[in-house]
């Protein structure tokens, strides 16, 4: 059963003195998954991914990692090579070059010649830092050391990547790349939990979502499951005509569940709760009655907006 999952875990649980950082957790991530884990400060979100990483002991329950029991009082050699974990704050060595920073990990993880250099060569490709590689890491910009942080964090080609706040400081242009990064390697077969406060981010990136507040996971489904429970459709309206027309013609139709005006615009935000064909048909009705519509559009409630919903603290 647990074979499925390439994280599992069972009533984990991570007390400091009287502080339970985690508490009860069942989480399941099957193969192949992107899971991004929210959550305002202090949730847990760290210490359940240093657990999950093998760096901090769990004080109950227990953590299956490809169906394999992560062991107490054990360094978990044979798991740990298939993990590749970035925490948040983790250094790097500012006079190494690139290159040279990325051999001493790959020859931690006993990378033999020719190998490691082919290795090299292919992930500081995938995550374009090729021509940075006799730069001194001083040199590089946040989102360059940031990259190659995920550079060396994926050296050994582990199966299953941890991931703690990888975009949090870097710009929208950086963020994008380490996105396109991630996609390259959820497309290659990886397994990646990430953590972000960064909302848009995780909606565009992850195929399920965990939420956790208090230490507790109170939340974790499929983005479409969370889209398709939580989600309300909105229709955008634009109108040449006053929009009091328009809002005095949406008051007798019954899939619409209230609107909002845009400010600045002579434009509704519409709450509808039919589907295509009901939307098409209001499209119709209002055409035939005459209001003059020079904008139409279906669109959803985004990731952000279901955070809210749920009750759960603005994160980003
Ligand atoms: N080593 C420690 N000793 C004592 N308390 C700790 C320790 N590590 C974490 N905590 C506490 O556990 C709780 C959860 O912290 P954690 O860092 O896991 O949260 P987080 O969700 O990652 O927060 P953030 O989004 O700010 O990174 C916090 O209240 C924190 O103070």
């Amino acid at each position: 059963m647990e074979s499925e999952y390439a994280i599992s875990t069972h009533q984990l649980t991570k007390q400091y003195d009287r502080h339970i950082a985690v508490n009860q957790v069942d989480l399941q991530v099957e193969i192949g998954e992107v899971y991004g884990l929210i959550g305002p400060n202090g949730a847990g979100k760290t210490t359940l991914i240093r657990m999950l990483a093998a760096i901090e002991e769990p004080t109950t329950g227990e953590i299956y990692i490809n169906g394999e029991q992560l062991l107490r009082d054990s360094s978990n050699p044979r798991l740990k090579q298939r993990l590749g974990y970035l925490p948040d704050d983790f250094p790097l060595y500012d006079d190494l070059t690139v290159w040279d920073y990325l051999d001493y990990f790959a020859r931690l993880y006993l990378l033999k010649q020719p190998h490691r250099r082919y290795r090299l060569n292919d992930v500081l490709e995938l995550v374009q830092l090729t021509s940075k590689r006799h730069s001194l890491i001083s040199t590089l910009s946040r989102g360059m050391k940031q990259r190659l942080s995920l550079a060396r964090t994926i050296i050994h080609e582990p199966m299953l990547l941890l991931l703690d706040e990888p975009v949090s400081g870097l710009d929208p242009i950086a963020r994008m790349q380490f996105r396109e990064i991630i996609k390259i390697l959820q497309s290659a077969g990886m397994t990646i939990l990430i953590s972000s406060h960064v909302l848009s981010d995780l909606a565009e990136l992850c195929t399920s979502i965990g939420i956790m507040e208090l230490g507790y996971l109170v939340e974790s489904a499929s983005l479409k499951e969370l889209y398709q429970r939580l989600s309300r459709q909105q229709i955008i309206i634009s109108t040449l005509d006053p929009l009091e027309t328009l809002e005095t013609f949406l008051k007798n139709e019954p899939s619409v569940e209230g609107w909002e005006r845009i400010s600045g615009q002579n434009s509704l935000r519409v709450g509808f709760s039919g589907g295509s064909e009901e939307s098409a048909a209001l499209l119709r009705s209002l055409v035939i009655a005459g209001i003059s519509i020079s904008e139409f559009h279906c669109t959803q409630e985004d990731l952000e907006a279901i955070f809210l919903k749920l009750g759960h603290q603005q994160v980003s």
